[in-house]
C-alpha cells in the first residue's frame, strides 16, 4: 500500500491479491485487459505465478484442471463482457465436471449497467454466470473483497465442487481505502471441504449387498480420483476381490492392467452385474443411465457421492453412501470383516474367460494397424502408448472423437490423476489448456493428444505453450476432418462441412517450438522419444489415413435419426 500523509493506503488491486496470496493461491491463468491488467502485474510482483493465455476459454480450462489436479481451486481471470463470457464455458464445464475453479471478471460500472446506459464492455455479468456456475457474487466495496475470495473458494471446493463466479466492477478495484481497514477483511477458508463419515447402518446396508452379490462391480468416477483417496480405494478394491471399472479420468487408480479390471468387459460387465458400487461416479449418460439393457434389469445400486441429491437421479439407490469417497472407503474397509464379501469364481472366471476374447480381438486390429500405410489411428496410438510406458510421470491430455475413444482404450494410465479428457460434458477445446495447467501444477512433461478438429479449438495456445517453455508435446492425430477426412467437395466446389486440411507441425515452429510430421508409426515413436527427451515445446503431426475414423466416434447412435442426408 501507499502512505499519503501519516495514513497507509490500499486499493481493489492489492486487496485481491494480498487475499489470494492469504488463501495461499498459487497460479492465476487468464488474459489481461481493462480492468484486470495491473491486477496481473500485481499478482507476479507477488509471487503469484500469471500464465496468460490467448483466449479465456483456454485460461479457464486451465483453472479447472488445476482445481481438479490439487483440489484447490484454479483461478482464472478475465476482462469484463466478452472475455468473461469467453470463460463461461470453461467455468460452465468446471461445474458440469465437478472441478473446483474460481473465475474472478473485472466488470463496469454499476450506475451505468443498471441504467442500460451503454457503458465500455457494457454486461450484467453476474445475472449471466448465475446459471452456468455453482454459485455467482459480487463485490461492491473493496472492504469486502477479502470476503468475496474467501466465499468463492469455500463454495468451489465445498461438497460437490465446481464452477463459482465473482465479479468485481472496475471501480471496486480501483477503490482506496486505509491499509490497516483493509487487511484486517482479509481472512483464510478453513477447512472447507471436511471429511463426512456415513453412519454405520448406512455403511451395513452397503456391505450386506456385496457380501450377497452373485456378480458384485465396483465402478470408479472422477470423482475417486479427485477425492485424492487412492490407497483407500485400491485397499477396498483388492481386500474384497470385487471387479472394478475405471471410468475415463478415474484410469490409474489402480494400474490399467490390474488383474481385476474388466475394462476389456465393460458390456458384459454392465450387462452381468448385480450389484454395482458407484464411487464418485454419475449414472449419467456415459453409464447409459442404469437403463436396460445396457445394465441388468435387477441391478441393485450402491453410491458413494459427496452429493446426496445425485442418488436417485436415475435409478433407485437400494444402499446411499453420501459423503467424501476417502471417508466412505476407509469406513468401509473398517467395518467389513476378513472373508465378508468374496465375489463368486464364477463371475471372476466369466469376465476373464470375455476378457481373453476380446484382447484377442484387440490385439489384431492393433496388428494390423502396425503395417497400415496411410498410417491409421491405432498405429500412431501404439507408438504412442510403447513411449508412454517408459514415461509414467507424463500427464496425458486427450480430446477429439476416434482420437478420443481409441487413445483411452489403448493408452493405460498407470498412476491416479493423470489422464484429462473431454470428460461428462464431451467438450472440444479443453486440450491445450488442461495441458499448460498439468506442466503448471506439476512440472511434469505431458503428452496432449488431439483430433485434428479438437486440436484446433486452442491451438493458438501453442504460442503461450512456448511463452512459457513448457514441457508439453502435442500429438495431432490429423485424418483431415472433423471425424474423417475422405468427404467429397460440395457441388459448389466448397469443401465437405466436415473436412480440415492443416500441416500443424509447420504453426509450432511460428512460435519456437519443435514441429514433427510423422507418417508410419516408427516416426512418431522417434519423434514423441526425443521431444520427451528434450523437455521443451513440441507437435508431431501425425498423418493419419482420411478413411480411418467413424463420425462421433463411439456416440455416432446420438446423432438424430431422421432422414439421412447424402455424406
Ligand atoms: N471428494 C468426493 N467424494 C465423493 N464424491 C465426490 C467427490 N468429489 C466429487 N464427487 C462426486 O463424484 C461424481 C463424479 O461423477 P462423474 O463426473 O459422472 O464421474 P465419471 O464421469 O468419471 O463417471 C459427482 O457426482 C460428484 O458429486
Ligand atoms: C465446443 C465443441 N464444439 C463442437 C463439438 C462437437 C464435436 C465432438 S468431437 C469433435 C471433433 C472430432 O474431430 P477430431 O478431428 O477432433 O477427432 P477425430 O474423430 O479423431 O478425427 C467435434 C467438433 C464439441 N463436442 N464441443
Amino acid at each position: 500500500g501507499d502512505a499519503v500523509g501519516a495514513q497507509r493506503l490500499t486499493d481493489g488491486i492489492h486487496l485481491v491479491v494480498d487475499a489470494l496470496k492469504l488463501n495461499e493461491v498459487e497460479a492465476v491463468y487468464g488474459v489481461v485487459g481493462i480492468p484486470i491488467t495491473d491486477l496481473a502485474r500485481l499478482a507476479q510482483a507477488s509471487g503469484i505465478r500469471y500464465v496468460g493465455f490467448r483466449h479465456e476459454s483456454a485460461a479457464g480450462h486451465a483453472a479447472a484442471a488445476a482445481g481438479f489436479l490439487t483440489r484447490k481451486p484454479g483461478i482464472c481471470l478475465t476482462v469484463s463482457a466478452p472475455g468473461f463470457l469467453n470463460g463461461l464455458v470453461a467455468l460452465a464445464n468446471a461445474t458440469v465436471n465437478c472441478f473446483p475453479m474460481v473465475q474472478i471478471s473485472g466488470s463496469s460500472e454499476r450506475h451505468l449497467v443498471d441504467l442500460q446506459r451503454g457503458d465500455y464492455e457494457e454486461m450484467d455479468q453476474l445475472a449471466a454466470a448465475r446459471q452456468f456456475a455453482k454459485a455467482a457474487y459480487r463485490v461492491h466495496r473493496a472492504e469486502d473483497i477479502g470476503r468475496g475470495i474467501a466465499r468463492a473458494i469455500r463454495t468451489a471446493v465445498s461438497g460437490r465442487p465446481g464452477g463459482v463466479y465473482l465479479d468485481i466492477p472496475a471501480a471496486v478495484l480501483g477503490e482506496v481505502i486505509d491499509a490497516d481497514l483493509g487487511a484486517a477483511s482479509l481472512w483464510r477458508v478453513v477447512d472447507p471441504a471436511p471429511r463426512q463419515v456415513p453412519e454405520p447402518a448406512a455403511l451395513d446396508r452397503a456391505i450386506e449387498l456385496l457380501a450377497n452379490a452373485q456378480r458384485p462391480l465396483v465402478v470408479l468416477g472422477k470423482g475417486a480420483a479427485y477425492a485424492q483417496a487412492d490407497e483407500e480405494i485400491r485397499e477396498f478394491v483388492e481386500r474384497t476381490g470385487i471387479p472394478y471399472l475405471p471410468m475415463s479420468m478415474a484410469k490409474g487408480l489402480l494400474p490399467d492392467d490390474h488383474p481385476q479390471s474388466v475394462a476389456s468387459t465393460r458390456s458384459l460387465a454392465l450387462r452381468r452385474a448385480d450389484v454395482v458400487m458407484l464411487v464418485g461416479a454419475r449414472l449419467n449418460w456415459l453409464l447409459g443411465h442404469g437403463d436396460a439393457p445396457q445394465w441388468n434389469p435387477d441391478v441393485k445400486f450402491i453410491q458413494v457421492d459427496i452429493a446426496s441429491t445425485e442418488l436417485d437421479s436415475n435409478q433407485p439407490i437400494a444402499a446411499p453412501l453420501v459423503g467424501d469417497v476417502g471417508s466412505v472407503m476407509q469406513a468401509l474397509i473398517d467395518r467389513t470383516g476378513p472373508g465378508r464379501i468374496t465375489p463368486p469364481a464364477p463371475w471372476r472366471d466369466e469376465l476373464a474367460a470375455r476378457s481373453a476374447d476380446n484382447v484377442g480381438k484387440m490385439a489384431k486390429r492393433l496388428a494390423a494397424a502396425e503395417t497400415a500405410h496411410p498410417m491409421r489411428f491405432l498405429g500412431a496410438l501404439q507408438a504412442v502408448r510403447d513411449v508412454l510406458r517408459d514415461n509414467p510421470r507424463a500427464y496425458v491430455v486427450n480430446e477429439g472423437a476416434n482420437a478420443l475413444d481409441l487413445a483411452r482404450n489403448t493408452i493405460g494410465m498407470q498412476v491416479p490423476r493423470h489422464r484429462l479428457d473431454s470428460g461428462t460434458w464431451g467438450v472440444m477445446g479443453i486440450g491445450l489448456g488442461f495441458a499448460i495447467a498439468a506442466a503448471v501444477e506439476s512440472g511434469d512433461p505431458v503428452v496432449a493428444i488431439e483430433g485434428d478438429s479438437a486440436f484446433g479449438f486452442s491451438g493458438m495456445e501453442l504460442e503461450t505453450i512456448c511463452r512459457y517453455d513448457l514441457p508439453i508435446v502435442t500429438v495431432v492425430l490429423n485424418n483431415s476432418g472433423v471425424y474423417r477426412g475422405d468427404a467429397a467437395a460440395s457441388e459448389s466446389g466448397d469443401p465437405a462441412p466436415t473436412a480440415l486440411q492443416a500441416r500443424h507441425d509447420l504453426m509450432i515452429a511460428a512460435f519456437g517450438g519443435k514441429g514433427y510430421r510423422a507418417t508410419t508409426p516408427d516416426e512418431v515413436t522417434a519423434a514423441l522419444r526425443e521431444a520427451l527427451a528434450l523437455g521443451k515445446p513440441a507437435l508431431i503431426d501425425c498423418v493419419i489415413d482420411p478413411a480411418d475414423g467413424t463420425e462421433s466416434g463411439n456416440i455416432a447412435h446420438l446423432n438424430p435419426k431422421g432422414i439421412t442426408v447424402q455424406r
